[in-house]
């Protein structure tokens, strides 16, 4: 849909509308490609400005319609024939012009931003390229190694960057639609021939092999196996050293190998997914849209070691006011320069001023009287936490919200602790908390919907993507890296090496493997974990007992390393070595290997040759494992909600989608088959015995991931 209207005697103006984000749909290109033709014809019409309704320019093609059959005007031809025109068109950009929308605004022949819009060529993140002509135009209009930066990282530009990159010809505070009618009556009948972008010479340095090279080199590396970033720079190495015309066709055959990918479904998944997950419910059927939240002015964080500093940070930046306590003269002090630092770097980074006046610190619990919100963030202690929330509970006002940052402890053992239970969720935060996106909010079975949004939307006010899960254990995120750390100790005990797991796991797209990662976070903390279950026994004593605790095969491998002072990066050694206590590279350890080959010897176990395939089927399918359980369980409400969680809190590779996504994506019945055949081999692995919901999804047919919501109501239903 696009309105055409005449303004100011002689400006034909269309109106993109589709709402909410003016996506180019079909129907959409139909009205662009109409209103156009008609704009052209109209001799009283001497130029044309092109904007979106609802102070959005357009948010790029209609990813919807992607993985269907696309009908109505292509939109190549379209913003050619824009370019084409006799008649001077201006893009009036509010809002975003994002992927196809920017690359419509690149076929007109000037370009006037509102001074808070944003731009950018986002389709790398779609798993796709700028194919409306965006690989071929953007270089040739602002040289090549500022186009590569935009379309091979997707990144938003302001609209005064943009300016100064020569994007758009003029930005202003005003209404940006009146602002280029202006300027549309100002280049009325002006020739256009140095403003047809595909026309331009493309602006390149002398060594255009070097800079590429250099390039793809760097987009290798941090892509992490995905595809569409190094089909981004082929596409502008070809606008680099190809005619336009040959340019075209080298990127619509690049874009035709990325449409159908693997990687662009799961990335177009996680894009909707991200959106779904705000759509949150809990099994007693309240929803996001009929739990209202309540709003918060004051908050406070009980406990300012890391996690702490950086929720007090996070909740800061909103423009919350603040009351940070720490009880620990020495952690005090500590945590007061430490969140001024973090909070001065933020500003810095965003050229804002920082938020220093939002916080006030107390080493006094009393000091939270009169808060809206609360957020425990003590050390991971039961005891500990259990007197906190009875604290609060005495102190807070009526209908204060408290909240723990808990990772794994029961959160309706803590609001038992409280008079109003109905007030008390989890939000577990992600180390660094000021960085990290993720946000597990946890509901008791006594939560109330309010507290739950209320946690909700404060978690989005802090730019979070925020996951509505149940109680359990670890929850969701950490209760399915069990399963997963489990497999890759018992694959060091068969014969594998860190570094064999550790590469199988990067080279699927993991930003750290699992071992790397351990030494990152500490070993001492899942060493603190097992001894407060039981599960530690000192020493290496030997036979097949020891490896079997509470009646399942368990490795005391890590055990062993903590007993030897191995915490990881901190102490310089882990499951690797460091150059000293806080390095962050790690070497090959030959301690280790040797460690290893003994603790085999003295269990008896014969080393085997272990290779990739079977490190990512153990590792990654134990832990897809688990997911089902956890939807079985009805802890989360659908496989969005799982993967979001893994894509934002454990580095799990976007271009995967997901471990639920992946595993649809491999077929449920391989991944059943895979998982009986390990249980078979380790029966004493309850982890990998397939869980009943993944065999009755496979027995109906393994319906595809966006369809298992429903099949799980009704399987539940047939119980
Ligand atoms: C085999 C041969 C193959 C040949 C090739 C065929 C080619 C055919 C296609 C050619 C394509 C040419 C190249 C162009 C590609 C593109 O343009 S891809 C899309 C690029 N656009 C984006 O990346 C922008 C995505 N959107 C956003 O970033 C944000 O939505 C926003 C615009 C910044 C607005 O944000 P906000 O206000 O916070 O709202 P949201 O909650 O994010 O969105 C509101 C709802 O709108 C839905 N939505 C958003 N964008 C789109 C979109 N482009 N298409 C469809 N739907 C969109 C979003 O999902 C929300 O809805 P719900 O999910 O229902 O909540």
């Amino acid at each position: 849909m696009a309105q055409f209207t005449r303004v100011s005697r002689s400006v034909g103006l269309i109106t993109l509308q589709n709402p909410p984000v003016n996506a180019l749909s079909a129907v959409a290109r139909q009205g662009i490609v109409d209103a156009v033709k008609r704009a052209l014809s109209d001799p009283k019409v001497k130029s044309v400005v092109i904007c979106g309704q609802n102070g959005i320019f357009c948010g790029g093609a209609d990813i919807k319609e992607f993985g269907t059959n696309i009908t109505g005007p292509p939109l190549v031809p379209m913003i050619h024939a824009i370019e084409a025109s006799n008649k001077p068109v201006v893009a009036a950009i509010e809002g975003s012009a994002f992927g196809g929308g920017l690359e419509l605004a690149l076929g007109c022949h000037y370009r006037v931003a509102h001074s808070k819009a944003k731009l950018g060529l986002t389709e790398v993140t779609l798993g796709l390229l700028p194919a409306a002509g965006g690989t071929q135009r953007l270089p040739r209009l602002i040289g090549v190694p500022a186009a590569l930066n935009l379309i091979t990282t997707g990144r938003h530009v302001t609209a005064a960057e943009a300016l100064q990159l020569g994007i758009v010809d003029q930005v202003t505070d005003h209404n940006a639609v009146d602002e280029a009618v202006k300027f549309a009556l100002s280049v009325a009948g002006k020739s256009l021939d140095a403003r047809r972008i595909s026309t331009y010479p493309c602006p390149c340095p002398s060594d255009v092999d070097a800079l590429f090279e250099e390039v793809m080199q760097k987009v290798r590396q941090s892509a992490r196996g995905a595809i569409a970033p190094i089909a981004c720079v082929q596409a502008v190495r070809a606008a680099a050293t190809l005619p336009y015309s040959q340019g075209m066709e080298r990127e619509q055959e690049l874009m035709a190998t990325l449409f159908t990918s693997g990687q662009a479904r799961a990335l177009q998944y996680c894009f909707f997914a991200q959106r779904a997950v705000g759509r949150w419910s809990m099994p007693s059927g309240a929803r996001w849209d009929t739990s209202k939240p309540r709003s918060i002015h004051k908050a406070a964080v009980i406990g300012l070691g890391t996690m702490g500093r950086g929720i007090a940070v996070a909740l800061a930046q909103t423009g919350l006011s603040v009351v940070a306590v720490e009880t620990q003269e020495k952690q005090f002090m500590e945590a007061k320069k430490m969140v001024s630092g973090m909070m001065e770097r933020g500003a810095k980074r965003h050229g804002t001023a920082p938020p220093l006046d939002k916080i006030t610190y107390s080493q006094n619990i009393q000091a939270v009287a009169d808060v809206d919100l609360v957020i425990e963030a003590v050390f991971e202690d039961m005891a500990l936490k259990e007197k906190v929330f009875q604290q609060l509970s005495t102190i807070c006002k009526q209908g204060t919200f408290l909240c723990t940052n808990t990772s794994a402890l029961d959160v309706d053992h803590l609001a038992s602790q409280t008079r109003n239970p109905e007030l008390v969720v989890g939000m577990h935060f992600f180390a660094p908390a000021h960085v990290m996106k993720l946000l597990e909010v946890v509901y008791g079975p006594r939560s109330s919907p309010q507290a739950v949004a209320t946690a909700m939307q404060l978690g989005k006010k802090m730019g979070k993507v925020s996951v509505a899960v149940g109680n359990c254990r670890g929850f969701v995120g950490n209760r399915m890296l069990k399963p997963y750390l489990e497999q890759a100790l018992f694959l060091l005990e068969e014969g594998a090496t860190p570094e064999l797991v550790d590469g199988a796991l990067e080279e699927f797209g993991f930003a750290l493997g699992v071992f790397k990662m351990s030494d990152l976070s500490g070993l001492d903390v899942g060493w603190k974990v097992r001894k407060g279950d039981g599960l530690v026994e000192p020493g290496l004593a030997s036979g097949p007992s020891a490896r079997i605790r509470q009646g399942r095969r368990y490795s005391p491998l890590g055990d062993l390393l903590c007993e030897q002072g191995r915490f990881g990066q901190k102490t310089g050694q882990g499951w690797y070595r460091y150059d000293k206590p806080g390095s962050r590279v790690p070497r090959y350890d030959p301690w280790l290997h040797s460690f290893l080959e003994e603790y085999r010897t003295q269990h008896g176990i014969v080393a085997r040759r272990i290779d990739q395939q079977e490190v990512l089927e153990r590792c990654l399918y134990a832990l897809i494992n688990e997911g089902f359980r956890i939807l079985e369980d009805g802890i989360a409400a659908g496989p969005e909600d799982i993967d979001i969680i893994y894509v934002f809190g454990y580095s799990w590779p976007r271009h995967r989608g997901g471990p639920m996504f992946y595993a649809s994506m491999v077929g449920l019945a391989k991944v059943l088959e895979r998982l009986e055949h390990y249980h078979q081999a380790h029966p004493d692995v309850p982890y990998m015995q397939p869980c009943n919901l993944l065999r009755r999804l496979v027995a109906s047919g393994s319906p595809p991931v966006h369809k298992w919501k429903e099949a799980i109501k009704k399987l539940r239903s047939q119980l």
